[in-house]
């Protein structure tokens, strides 16, 4: 507007038609953002529009000189009558709030800025259009309204005194009721001095911040009309003039009694967990990210025997849990895992360390807490003393590793004990007992099965003259080896036994009386052929065996070792040296 006014006046003396083609004048009017017009006063013809204008239009400049008029596009409120008024005198200028009425669109509000000229003795308005300070200008008024809206309703008292004497108030909110219970229209004059309605422990903290000279943010009591003194928060600020001077002070009282009564119930519950972790009978104690002990309970204190100073900012690490374990364990990783992954660690059992360097068992539980990020912000641990536990553990396992032993011993005993009890001792053979429970059990397969069985009988031929002539010793040492030769000569399934001083029986399941034979004449054979080396002497020892098979010579196990008997008797009788076999017939009696 002001680049309008301050033109250079020759300029306008410029025939109309020619400043439309040319001219600084309107090339610096073209050159200005906003729309500019140029009309006639009296009928409001364009003359001339800037390119903002022709823009904004959506139309030429011809189209604008040929069909419009300046009432087409906006109206005032008291139309060109009013605008001519406004400008009656030369050169005057006005500023007009107006409907700018797009033909095609919407009517857009704006501010114009009005000026009249004369042009070539023409009566004529330049006028600049500015939405923008409209815009501004618009929202100023609305936010100004809300704000007395707000002031109006506002369930604080807002308000404005002024420093004549002691700071008299010269406008109250209606909010003032709901703050001291006196309505807005009693202050000043009906109400009470506004500073004896300060609760009187807070008088001197209010006089104080009055007297900073600055603004300032207090809490404090104020005694309310119904005799219940309420928490308020006062919010003020000093209104200086342009030298600096303090003309007012203004601010806000709003009542925060139940934002008081939350946090004393917040601080009472607080309180309340504190009591409830300091006297708990288990370890408390928090840990910060870095695995920093961050807090610990009373009784973690004594459990551990530190100071809080000694432990609060201190690794885990140690201090509460060993830097190094006997046991290769690496606490190090623990830790680790614990700080990394704390929801896979629910709850965890752990050696810890006290301060006079005894070991203590410990069951964790844990609980990570974490940010809105989802950020661990510390672990929360509760520990119980399982050291006891522990320790009967271990006893009960230690207990248990050496009632295995024993067991294994036992066993071995009773294994020893059973070998004793179907060995016999000087040979390693079975011994008769055993042969009789065998030769009843096998029996009654081979009848199941409709199986055989043969029983060899051997006895060492002329065994007395061994004692006699090279000693008892001698005679022991042969039966050892007797012993022996039949050993390796047995089956899995043979069963070879000492029946009775230098008398052997073997028990031959499944074998029909002719391989029994030939097994019988082969061990015979053999065990002649040997030589025994005894004492120094080298014998030669002979045997005499009788062979009996079940079904051919008996039913029963007596009946066929009597059998098998006999045929050695038989062998005996026959020269010694050689196998007999067993008579069907023979008379059991003889
Ligand atoms: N060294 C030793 N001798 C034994 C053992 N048991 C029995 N005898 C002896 O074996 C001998 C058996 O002698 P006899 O029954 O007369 O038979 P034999 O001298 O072998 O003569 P024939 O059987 O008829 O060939 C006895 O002298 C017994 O004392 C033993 O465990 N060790």
């Amino acid at each position: 507007m002001t680049s309008l006014s301050d033109a250079p006046s020759h300029s306008l003396s410029t025939p109309p038609s020619e400043l439309l083609t040319s001219g600084t004048w309107f090339r610096l009017l073209d050159a200005i953002p906003l729309p500019v017009t140029l009309t006639r006063l009296l009928d409001g013809a364009f003359l001339y529009a800037n390119q903002a204008a022709i823009a904004r239009s959506g139309l030429t400049l011809e189209q604008l000189r040929a069909h419009f008029r300046a009432d087409d596009f906006y109206s005032m409120p008291l139309g060109r009558t009013a605008l001519q008024l406004q400008l009656r005198n030369p050169d005057s200028v006005a500023q007009l709030d107006i409907a700018l009425r797009d033909p095609q669109g919407p009517v857009v509000p704006v501010r114009a800025t009005v000026r009249r000229l004369r042009v070539e003795d023409e009566e004529c308005v330049l006028t600049l259009y500015d939405e923008q300070a409209y815009a501004l200008r618009h929202q100023l008024s609305l936010n100004r309204q809300q704000l007395d809206a707000l002031l109006a309703n506002m369930p604080g008292m807002a308000y404005r005194c002024t420093p004549a004497g002691s700071w008299e108030f010269d406008y109250v909110s209606q909010g003032t009721l709901y703050v001291t219970g006196y309505p807005a229209t009693d202050w000043p004059g009906q109400a009470p001095d506004f500073a004896s309605l300060i609760h009187p422990e807070h008088r001197e903290a209010h006089a104080i911040a009055l007297a900073s000279g600055e603004g300032y943010g207090i809490e404090y009591r104020l005694l309310h009309r119904d005799g219940i003194a309420r928490w308020v928060h006062e919010q003020a600020w000093l209104v200086e003039d342009a030298e600096g001077r303090v003309v007012a002070r203004e601010g806000v009282i709003s009542d925060i009694s139940a934002r008081k009564a939350e946090e004393a119930a917040r601080e009472a519950d607080a309180e309340q967990y504190r009591e409830l972790v300091q006297s708990a009978r288990s370890i408390i104690l928090r840990l910060d990210p870095q695995g920093r002990i961050s807090f610990v309970n009373q009784y973690a204190e004594s459990y551990f025997g530190y100071d809080p100073d000694e432990l609060i900012g201190q690794p885990l690490l140690g201090t509460l849990l060993p830097e190094t374990e006997s046991t290769q364990r690496n606490l190090a990783g623990v830790l680790e895992a614990l700080l990394t992954q704390p929801e896979d660690f629910p709850v965890h059992v752990n050696e810890n360390l006290c301060r006079d360097g005894r070991r203590v068992w410990v069951l964790w539980t844990n609980q990570p807490v974490r940010n809105a990020q989802g950020q661990l912000t510390e672990i929360l641990s509760i520990g119980n003393d399982i050291t006891e536990q522990r320790q009967i553990q271990l006893e009960l396992r230690r207990a248990h590793e050496q009632l295995q032993v024993q067991y294994q011993r036992i066993a071995a005993l009773q294994n020893q004990l059973r070998e004793q009890a179907i060995r016999d001792s000087l040979t390693g053979l079975f011994n008769r007992r055993y042969l009789e429970e065998t030769l009843e059990r096998e029996l009654a397969r081979a009848q199941r099965e409709q199986g055989a069985l043969s029983v060899i009988m051997l006895d060492v031929d002329h065994f007395k003259q061994v004692n006699d002539r090279f000693g008892h010793k001698a005679g022991d040492e042969v039966l050892r080896a007797l012993g022996a030769y039949l050993r390796a000569r047995s089956r899995s399934e043979d069963v070879a036994c000492r029946y009775g001083g230098e008398e052997f029986a073997i028990v031959l399941p499944g074998a029909q009386l002719g391989d029994a034979v030939r097994r019988a004449e082969s061990w015979r054979e053999g065990f002649a052929a040997s030589a025994l080396e005894v004492d120094g002497h080298v014998l030669q020892v002979t045997l005499s065996l009788g062979v009996a098979s079940f079904p051919s010579h008996a039913s029963d196990a007596e009946t066929l070792l009597n059998r098998a008997d006999s045929a050695l008797y038989a062998a005996k009788g026959h020269g010694r040296n050689r196998v007999e076999t067993a008579c069907a017939h023979v008379d059991d009696s003889v």
